[in-house]
This record gives structure tokens, sequence and C-alpha cells, in this order.
């Protein structure tokens, strides 16, 4: 492909990442793999520039732009090779005009922009919510220990280690045999949140694709009860051949119908030692991976997951013995979501209480942690411990 068509494929890339983020369609990744899909005239070098082009041109747009040539009109301006590519010849954009709109350059819509610093996220601190985020992933100490000559270790993670970015992991020894998994290194940190040992009995509420429920099921050396849930079919069975290739032999997984949880769960009421309630969130502090969630956002949106919130919390509170600890998590730097979530869920229920946490990063907020991505150099992410009453 020549730089004028690279940019051409890049609007059209943008055209339907800001349609799909308009209407609810897919995220940016999705549509990018459908649109190399039909076009194998694409090498892997042209695709990789396309891709970089249109992950600059979402991370530089705060609002959601006008159109795809709109944003890279506006990456243009910072970057003469991409205007260089504004040439008119048969298979790039048309020449760029006197007067054209460009996509305004920001950290996010405005409303998330005030709503991030209300809930005491520095400015300062603001950029890093979409820098590009390295690729971090977990040994798994069910699995002898992996060689990767190229990895450094991560300060916060105990089996946390960084890749070179651009690494392709499917094609390592170490991620086919299951030795690693591919988990940001806050995850893996607030992960530790919940305690998990051999023997236990333990309940991911929200498990999704098992991220942390396969880090749980290694740290009880698989033994014990691991019950992992979710309502999403399709996330929900990338589990199962994540949890083979890991080794991880204790994880039963259960379906929920949503609104109908508690029926599936009612033979799990008040029997965890611990239960985590990693749940469904804004997302603003995974921005770094899918900046183009925070054109998704909206104040009504916001306030449907801060119900949601509210109720898988209350739901995994019922699983959680006396005495047993409930971690509430989501990846969030908003309080809405995080520390006033977890203040109304106390405010409501009396004999509940903070279990003070220490982890190895993040800092103090409200009754929890929370991490950042300026401080703490991973994803964001807020984490809360609660002890039921005995
Ligand atoms: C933040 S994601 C979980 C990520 C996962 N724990 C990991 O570490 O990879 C939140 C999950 O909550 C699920 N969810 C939403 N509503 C739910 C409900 N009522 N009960 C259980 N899970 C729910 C979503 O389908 C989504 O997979």
């Amino acid at each position: 492909m020549t730089p004028g068509a690279r940019v051409e494929a890049a609007i059209e890339l943008l055209d339907g990442i800001v349609n799909a983020a308009r209407e609810g369609g897919a995220a940016a990744d999705t549509l990018i793999a459908r649109y190399f899909g039909t076009r194998r005239y694409a090498g892997s070098k042209d695709r990789r520039a396309v891709r970089e082009l249109v992950y600059a041109a979402i991370r530089l747009a705060g609002e959601p732009p006008a159109s795809g040539r709109a944003a890279m009109l506006a990456l243009a301006d910072r970057d003469p090779a991409v205007a260089a590519g504004f040439d008119g010849s048969p298979h790039g954009p048309v020449p760029i005009g006197q007067h054209e709109a460009r996509a305004e350059a920001g950290i996010a819509p405005a409303w998330l922009v005030e709503a991030l610093t209300a809930s005491g996220v520095p400015v300062a601190a603001l950029p890093a919510l979409v820098e590009r985020a390295p690729l971090d992933v977990r040994v798994n100490s069910l699995k002898p220990a992996p060689d990767l000559p190229e990895a450094t270790p991560l300060p916060a993670a105990p089996n946390g280690w960084r890749l070179p970015s651009g690494t392709n992991i499917e094609t390592l020894p170490a991620w086919r045999d299951g030795a690693i998994e591919v988990q940001d290194e806050g995850s893996q940190v607030v992960g530790l949140a919940l305690p998990a040992a051999p023997g236990d009995v333990i309940v991911d509420l929200c498990a999704g694709a098992g991220g942390k429920t396969l880090a749980l099921a290694a740290r009880m050396d698989n033994r014990g009860t691991l019950l992992a849930c979710d309502t999403d079919r399709a996330r929900l069975s990338r589990l199962r051949p994540r949890a083979e290739r890991a080794g991880a032999t204790i994880i039963e997984t259960k379906l929920l119908d949503p609104g109908r949880e508690a029926v599936a769960l009612a033979d799990w009421v008040a029997r965890a030692d611990g239960v985590l309630v990693d749940a469904p969130c804004s997302g603003t502090g995974t921005w770094r991976r899918n900046p183009e969630a925070r054109w998704r956002l909206d104040p009504t949106r916001l306030d449907r997951l801060v119900e949601t919130q509210a109720y898988v919390l209350a739901l995994g509170a019922s699983l959680v013995r006396p005495g047993g600890k409930l971690v509430y998590i989501v990846c969030s730097l908003l309080d809405a979501e995080g520390r006033d979530q977890v203040n109304r869920f106390l405010a409501d229920r009396p004999g509940w209480a903070i279990d003070v946490l220490t982890l190895p990063a993040g800092q103090v907020h409200g009754g929890g942690i929370r991490l950042d991505p300026a401080s703490a150099g991973t994803d964001g992410f807020f984490v809360a411990r609660l002890i039921a009453p005995c």
C-alpha cells in the first residue's frame, strides 16, 4: 500500500469506529480485524502501519471526532509524514483543504474529564490514561517456570513480567504451554486483594474470560473449590480452553441468567470463604488499551453501570460465609463506581466492615486502594475488601 492508501484506510476505519462508538457497535480491534479480513492485498507491514495510524488518531481526540478524516487531519497537523499521505493519489485521500475542520485534541469528553478530576485524579495524571499500555504477563505457577529471555520483572506483581512491546505472544512456547497469561500488572495486583489458599471455597462472580480466575486457581494450587460465573456466554466460554492450557483443574463455570442469578446461585448462599466481584464498569482505567471506549460512555450509561455494580455487589455479598471476604474491583477511577459504591454498600449493611488492604502498588482511596496509570504505571483500578459479619 502507498502511504496515501494507508492514510485512506485509516480514515475509513476511523469512520467505522466513530459510528460504532455512537451506536454501541463493535470495538476498534474487531473492526480493524474485519476490515483486513476482506483486504488480502494488505501485507502485515501495511496492517501494522494502518493500525498505528488509527490508534494514534483515537488517542489524540478526546471528544468523538466528527469524521475519520477530521481525526486524521488532527494527526496530520502533528506528524508531517501523515500530512504527506493526503496526496490525492488514486488510493489516497484528497489533499488537505485550507479551512477543513479538525478533531479537537484532548484526553476525554469534557464531562468525563470533570468527573475524573472530581474523583481526585490530578489533571497532570490524565494524559497517562490514554498512553499506550505495555505488554504484561503473569507466570502461571501451575506450570514449570518458563524461559522468557527478553522479559523484565514487574515491580509490583510477584509473578509478573513485561515483554517487549510488539511481541507476538501466541507464538511463544511459554504461552502455548500455558506457562504465561497476558494480564496487566494492575490486574495482577488487585487480584491479590482476595485471600486464596489451597482448600478454600472461592467464587469469582464476574469472571468474564477468566483473567483473575486463572490467577486464583494458581494461588490455590489447584486445591479447593473455585466457581467462575458470568452472564455473558461468549466470554465465559473462553475460560474453558484457557483453563485447559493453564492446567487449572478446579474451575467450575456457571452461566447466569441476567436478573435470575440468585436462583442459579441458591446452593452457594453464605458458603464462600471469599467472593470476587470484578464488576462491569465504564473502563476509564483501561483506555490505554481501548481508547475509543471514552467515546462510548455517556452519563446515562454510567448511571446504569453504577446500578449494575450495586446489584452484583449485593449478589456477591449473599454468597460470603459469616466472617468471609468480599473483594470489589472496578477498572475505573470514577468515584461513583469505586469509593462511593463501597460506601453505599456499607451504609446499607450494618455488620459489614472494611478490611484494610495493603497491596504492592496503589494509594489509599476511601475504604480501598486506587491504582492509576500515571503513578502506578498500570491500568487504573479501584479495589476494596469487605468482611462479612460473623
Ligand atoms: C470487568 S469484566 C470481568 C473481567 C474478568 N474478571 C477478568 O479478570 O478478565 C465484568 C464482567 O461482569 C459480567 N457481568 C455483568 N453483569 C453480571 C451479572 N449480573 N452477574 C455476573 N456477571 C456479570 C460481564 O459479562 C463481564 O464479563
